[in-house]
């Protein structure tokens, strides 16, 4: 999630820059445009007016109508005579001549006598209208000589105006730079307009490199207030200007920034959300796997007092069946020999009589460990019930056990057993009964180990009697 919530965050900012790249460019040509119209507009009163200025000894008059056509914005008619000393102006009818053959404005036609061409000054002070004010001129020649300066004015804040109402943001503007590094007019939120005529844009701007497009992006920090900017600029090559909008990504990132909060936050809520359930989740599930293995434990301790015999700790009755139908069918897959022993405590009730029933649980311990150690690892062990038990030989044929048997019967005559009320002397009797390759069934077997238990029992105790499957027939 979070490497969508960085991807779709890269992708937006290339979003509002590309955006902002266009509205600056689109705003360009915009006031290009409009750059172009007044500028054209200028030349057209400017050549009106010298023809009328040419033409007329009291020119006065048709200055005042010509002027009247355009209303306010256009400041001053100033006529300069060839030693730069201003002759006339719309603004003042008895004007003291002013020496102005420092302005630039002057010098540019006086110093190209052949050339008939319009300049736009930068910036200047107006000595006559105290007014910071850009002049178009064009010369005035008379009998091919030159005779002077045609001044046309307007103030600074037309342009400054104009550009006001469009908006750039509050961190935005829109310049009109000479070619010649200084500011025509600017409207901006910086306070520049009283620096016009000092301030000089820095020269790496690359639309004051001749060779580069006539339109164009750059970015940089402002040489003004220093704060970053994106501008495009369109260069009026001819007019000696160029117009430029600077967009602050102070203002066309703040929607961007606003989102890019919103998906931020969002990612966070969704991350924590989804902790809390993954959280949940580990202890549910953790509390599920701890009862689960409580449960199976549970289940194996249940499983293991269902199979064992509590006192003896050899196996319950129904778990030595298990064990013994089991290994019958695994004899009779590998054709083996399985015998089954059926052992009984000879007058085991005495001992209880005698000595109590715990001391009878005793004996009964010591019974089956005695046996139980006399046996291998896969022999079965189990009590039947009582006194009685069966132990099941498995790859055992009826000699083997047999033999099993009459090793047991003697370790139990021969070792007495260490009970509380001292040692105890017992026997016990044992039936013999096998088969080979499963031929016979569960309960056959057991019969047949019954019965040779029954004849060991009457034919005195304390012996080994083997039933054979002939002995039944027989019998
Ligand atoms: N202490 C104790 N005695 C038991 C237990 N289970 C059975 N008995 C006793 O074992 C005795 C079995 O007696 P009988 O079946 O008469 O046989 P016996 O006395 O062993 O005589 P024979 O088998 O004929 O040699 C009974 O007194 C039962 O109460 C037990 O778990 N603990």
């Amino acid at each position: 999630m979070w490497v969508f919530v960085i991807n779709e965050i890269k992708h937006e900012r290339v979003l509002a820059t590309d955006a902002a790249r266009n509205d600056a460019m689109n705003l360009a040509t915009a006031f290009e445009a409009h750059v172009h119209s007044v500028i054209r507009l200028m030349d057209t009163v400017l050549l009106d007016m010298r023809e009328d200025v040419l033409e007329h000894a009291d020119f006065a008059g048709y200055v005042d109508e010509e002027l009247a056509v355009y209303g306010n914005f256009l400041t001053q008619l100033a006529v300069i005579d060839k030693d730069g000393r201003l002759v006339f102006s719309n603004l003042d009818a008895n004007i003291k001549p002013v020496d102005l053959s420092d302005r630039e404005h002057f010098r540019v036609h006086r110093d190209h006598p052949g050339e008939d061409r319009l300049f736009i000054s930068k910036p200047v002070l107006g000595r006559v209208s105290k007014q910071w004010t850009i002049q178009f001129t064009r010369p005035i020649h008379q009998d091919g000589e030159f005779a002077g300066v045609l001044v046309l004015s307007i103030p600074t804040s037309f342009f400054a105006d104009y550009y006001q109402q469009i908006n750039v943001g509050p961190n935005g503007s829109i310049a009109l730079v000479g070619t010649d590094r200084s500011l025509r007019a600017i409207a901006a939120g910086a306070p520049v307009v009283g620096r016009y005529g000092r301030f000089k844009v820095p020269e790496d701007k690359p639309y004051f490199d001749p060779n580069a497009p006539a339109r164009g992006y750059y970015e940089g920090v402002s040489a003004i207030d220093g704060e970053y900017r994106l501008g495009a600029y369109r260069r009026l090559a001819d007019d000696g200007v160029v117009v430029v909008v600077l967009l602050s990504p102070k203002d066309f990132m703040a929607a961007f920034d606003e989102r890019r909060e919103l998906l931020i936050a969002s990612a966070g809520i969704i991350s924590l959300l989804l902790a809390a359930v993954a959280l949940l989740i580990f202890v549910l599930s953790n509390r599920y796997f701890q009862s689960t293995e409580k449960l199976r434990q549970a289940h194996d301790q249940l499983a293991q007092l269902a199979n064992t015999d509590v006192l003896t700790g050899v196996s319950s009755r129904r778990s030595f069946l298990t064990g013994l139908e089991a290994e019958l069918a695994r004899a009779r897959r590998h054709d083996e020999s399985l015998s089954l022993l059926m052992l009984d405590i000879d007058h085991f009730k005495r001992v209880n009589d005698v000595y109590g029933h715990p001391i009878g649980d005793a004996v009964l311990k010591q019974f089956t460990a005695t046996c139980a150690s006399m046996l291998r690892a896969h022999d079965l062990f189990g009590r039947l019930g009582g006194e009685e038990f069966a132990i099941a030989l498995p790859h055992t044929d009826l000699d083997g056990a047999r033999s099993v048997a009459e090793k047991i019967r003697m370790a139990i005559e021969q070792a007495p057993l260490t009970t509380a009320a001292g040692n105890i002397e017992i026997t016990v009797s044992i039936g013999v009964a096998q088969t080979h390759a499963g031929q016979h069934e569960i309960d056959q077997l057991i019969a047949w180990a019954d019965k040779a238990l029954y004849d060991a029992k009457h034919g005195g105790r304390n012996q080994v009697r083997v039933g054979r499957p002939e002995d039944e027939a027989e019998g």
